[in-house]
C-alpha cells in the first residue's frame, strides 16, 4: 500500500488543469461533508485526467473528495444516471479519495511496520496527522495522552523527535505544551533545532497582504486568514463553495511578487516566502545530532508533507501517510487515531519486547 500503483485516487498537477468527470451518483451538498460524493455499491464511477481515465466501483458506495474544486464540477450537473461534466479548474492540485470499506481498512492497517523505534529519528506532522483536523486553526486541541505519548517517544530515541509543521513554531509549542521539541515551522521557513537554537530566514513584511486578504475575503465570509512569518493561510473550510474566489484573492494579492509561490493543502491557499520545504527540514535535522545517523521515519497527510516522504524514501527510512489520496509514502494509517495507536505500540516495543513482557 502506499506506492502509486495501489492508491486510489489521483491528483492533477498545476500543468493539468482540464479534468473531467463522468458517473453515477449524487452529491450531498453541505456540512459536514462537503465533499461527498454517494453512488449505489457496485456502480461506476469514472474519473481523471482527458486521455488518463480511471474507473472505480463504488464497493462502501462512497467517495469523498478531498477538494472542493471536485465540488465545484459536480454541483452543477446535480449528477444523475451517466451524467458528464467538464470545467476548467484554478491552478492547483487537486486529490480524490474513495472511501474504502472495512476490509480495505483491515489491509492499511496490516500494512504499518513493526519497527524498533528507538533507532529512529522521528519526524511527525502535527495537523492531521497528530490531531484531528478541527473547522477553525485555532479550535485544535491535542490530548494529555497524546503529549504524554510524545515524551515517551521523545525519551526512547533519545530525543531525535522533531515536529515537521506548517504551523509557526510558537503555535506547535502551544499545542504541545509542556512539551518543547525541536520543530520546524511554516513548511520549513523556520527551524529550532535540538540545541534551541533558532534557524529563520529573514522574511518580509506580509501585513500588506494580510490585510488586503482580510479586507477582500475576511471573516464575515467564514474564512480564516492566519498569519504566520513569511506566510498568510487562507482558510475555506467553513465555506468551501468560495474556494474559487479565496483562490482569485490569493492571486490577485501576490501580484508580480516573484519572492512568493501558492501552496494548497487542506481546504486552505497558503502563501508563502520561496525557498522552504519540509523535505529541506528534514535534510537539516538529519545532519546535526542527535538526528545524525539514525534511520528516518517521517508521517504526515498531506500534500504538503510529500517533499518529506521524498527525502525519507531516498534514505531508505519509514514514510506513513495518514489517510487517503495519492503519496510517496511507502506506508500507510487510515486515519489519526490508527496512528496514534500504532505509533504507541511501537513505543512501548524496545528491542522486540513490548513494556508488559520486559517487566
Ligand atoms: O503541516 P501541518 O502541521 O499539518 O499544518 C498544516 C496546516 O495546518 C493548519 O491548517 C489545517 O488544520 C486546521 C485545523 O485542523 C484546519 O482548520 C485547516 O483547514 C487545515 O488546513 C494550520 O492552520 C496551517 O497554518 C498549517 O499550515
Amino acid at each position: 500500500m502506499g506506492n502509486r500503483s495501489r492508491s486510489y485516487g489521483w491528483s492533477a498537477s498545476s500543468s493539468q488543469k482540464h479534468v473531467w468527470f463522468c458517473g453515477i451518483g449524487a452529491f450531498v451538498p453541505g456540512r459536514p461533508r462537503p465533499n461527498l460524493v454517494q453512488a449505489p455499491p457496485g456502480s461506476l464511477a469514472r474519473f481523471g485526467l482527458v486521455g488518463r481515465l480511471r474507473e472505480q466501483r463504488a464497493s462502501a458506495g462512497e467517495f469523498e473528495c478531498a477538494s472542493s474544486a471536485w465540488r465545484a464540477l459536480l454541483a452543477p450537473k446535480r449528477i444523475g444516471r451517466k451524467a458528464r461534466g467538464s470545467a476548467q479548474l484554478p491552478d492547483l492540485s487537486l486529490e480524490c479519495s474513495v472511501k474504502r470499506n472495512s476490509a480495505k481498512r483491515e489491509e492499511a492497517r496490516a500494512l504499518l511496520p513493526n519497527i524498533e523505534i528507538s533507532d529512529f529519528a522521528v519526524f511527525l506532522d502535527l495537523d492531521g496527522t497528530l490531531v484531528e483536523i478541527a473547522d477553525r486553526p485555532d479550535r485544535v486541541r491535542m490530548t494529555r495522552s497524546t503529549v504524554d505519548l510524545l515524551a515517551v517517544l521523545r525519551d526512547r530515541t533519545d530525543n531525535a523527535l522533531a515536529m515537521i509543521s506548517g504551523r509557526e513554531i510558537q503555535c506547535i509549542d502551544r499545542i504541545l505544551r509542556p512539551l518543547k521539541l525541536p520543530a520546524a515551522g511554516v513548511h520549513g521557513l523556520q527551524r529550532r533545532d535540538a540545541a534551541g537554537v533558532l534557524h529563520a530566514r529573514e522574511t518580509p513584511d506580509l501585513g500588506r497582504i494580510v490585510s488586503a486578504l482580510e479586507q477582500t475575503i475576511g471573516e464575515e465570509n467564514g474564512i480564516v486568514v492566519e498569519r504566520k512569518p513569511g506566510a498568510a493561510a487562507v482558510h475555506f473550510r467553513q465555506r468551501p463553495d468560495l474556494e474559487r474566489d479565496c483562490y482569485r484573492a490569493v492571486r490577485a494579492v501576490i501580484g508580480e511578487r516573484m519572492d512568493l509561490h501558492v501552496m494548497h493543502g487542506k481546504m486552505v491557499f497558503e502563501i508563502l516566502l520561496k525557498g522552504g520545504g519540509k523535505g529541506k527540514a528534514i535534510e537539516a535535522f538529519l545532519s546535526e545530532r542527535p538526528f545524525r545517523g539514525r534511520k528516518p521515519l517521517f508521517a504526515g497527510d498531506d500534500t504538503t508533507d510529500e517533499a518529506g516522504f521524498r527525502v525519507i524514501n531516498a534514505r531508505g527510512g519509514v514514510s506513513i501517510k495518514i489517510g487517503g489520496g495519492e503519496t510517496l509514502a511507502h506506508h500507510r494509517a487510515a486515519n489519526v487515531s490508527h496512528f496514534r495507536n500504532w505509533l504507541s505500540v511501537q513505543v512501548k516495543h524496545v528491542n522486540g519486547m513490548s513494556a508488559d513482557e520486559r517487566s
